[in-house]
């Protein structure tokens, strides 16, 4: 029987290739997105290579629509093993310009969809009688505050506390959790980070990735699929003994 994952935001960027890699790996992937018609075509990628996935679609911010989807994928996919909390979102938000829906638009999505995914899985080891992994999508933004991301920056340092909080209460359930802590990543969520700062500046497109790629050790952009091999390890069991850690895939753009 294969394992279950369950991978939200995976109809682009880098949930879709944390959903191509953990197919790979041999887990049944249940690709969450409120995007159906990207959230179908991965899946319907993943069976045509053999693998075996289902599309759900769901919106992370809403607690009833999370713990609803991951019961389907649980249910349709004979188990769960696995939840990546992958779904955010990243406007560029100068301090001034902050607004409340702003801030509850970003903290919906990034804070407290984890904060569902974390609950709706714990349900669902539960009743698959065992333990499981939580894997948490944070960001080197999350280390080390950027500017113009204020909103972002910050509920990234949410997820981070999540991350270590949550490891200590589930462990004695035999539940990891961990994050992941990317830094620049070729996705559409990049290209439009870019826009808007280098907008904001008075600059053509691109200027953005040279200001934050200045800081990159490795002297490249990363690729989705970078990031997705790290969370195969954190999905898989050379893990075992790690949790509460948000792991840099950063391309050495910040040293802890
Ligand atoms: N791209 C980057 O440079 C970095 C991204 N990250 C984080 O990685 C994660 C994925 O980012 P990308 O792939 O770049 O983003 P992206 O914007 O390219 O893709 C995000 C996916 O999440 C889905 N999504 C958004 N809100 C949702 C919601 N409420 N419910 C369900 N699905 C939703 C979108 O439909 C989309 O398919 C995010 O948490 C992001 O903050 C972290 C560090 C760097
Ligand atoms: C979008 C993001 O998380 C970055 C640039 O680290």
């Amino acid at each position: 029987m294969k394992k279950v994952a369950f991978v939200t935001g995976a109809g682009q960027g880098i949930g879709k290739a944390i959903a191509l890699r953990l197919a790979k790996d041999g887990f049944a992937v249940a690709v969450a997105d409120y995007n159906a018609a990207t959230a179908n075509a991965v899946a319907d990628e993943i069976n045509s290579h053999n693998g075996s996935a289902i599309a759900v679609t769901v919106d992370v911010s809403d607690r009833e629509q999370v713990f609803a989807a991951v019961e389907e994928a649980r249910t349709k996919l004979k188990g769960f093993d696995v939840i990546v909390n992958n779904a955010g979102v990243a406007p560029s938000t100068p301090i001034e310009s902050i607004t409340p829906d702003v801030v509850d638009k970003v903290y919906n999505i990034n804070v407290k969809g984890v904060i569902w995914g974390i609950q709706a899985a714990v349900q669902a080891f539960k009743a698959e009688k065992h333990g499981g992994k939580i894997i948490n999508a944070c960001s080197q933004a999350g280390h080390v505050g950027n500017p113009e991301l204020a909103v972002y920056s910050s509920s990234k340092f949410a997820v981070r506390g999540l991350t270590q909080t949550a490891a200590r209460d589930l462990a004695p359930l035999g539940i990891t959790v961990n994050g992941y802590c990317p830094g620049i990543v070729k996705t559409p969520m990049w290209a439009e980070i870019d826009r808007q700062v280098s907008e904001a500046a008075g600059q053509p497109l691109g200027y953005g990735t040279e200001q934050f790629a200045k800081r990159i050790t490795l002297g490249r952009l990363s690729e989705p699929e970078d990031v997705a091999a790290c969370v195969s390890f954190l999905a898989g069991p050379d893990s075992n003994y790690m949790t509460g850690q948000s792991l840099l895939i950063d391309g050495g753009m910040v040293f802890s």
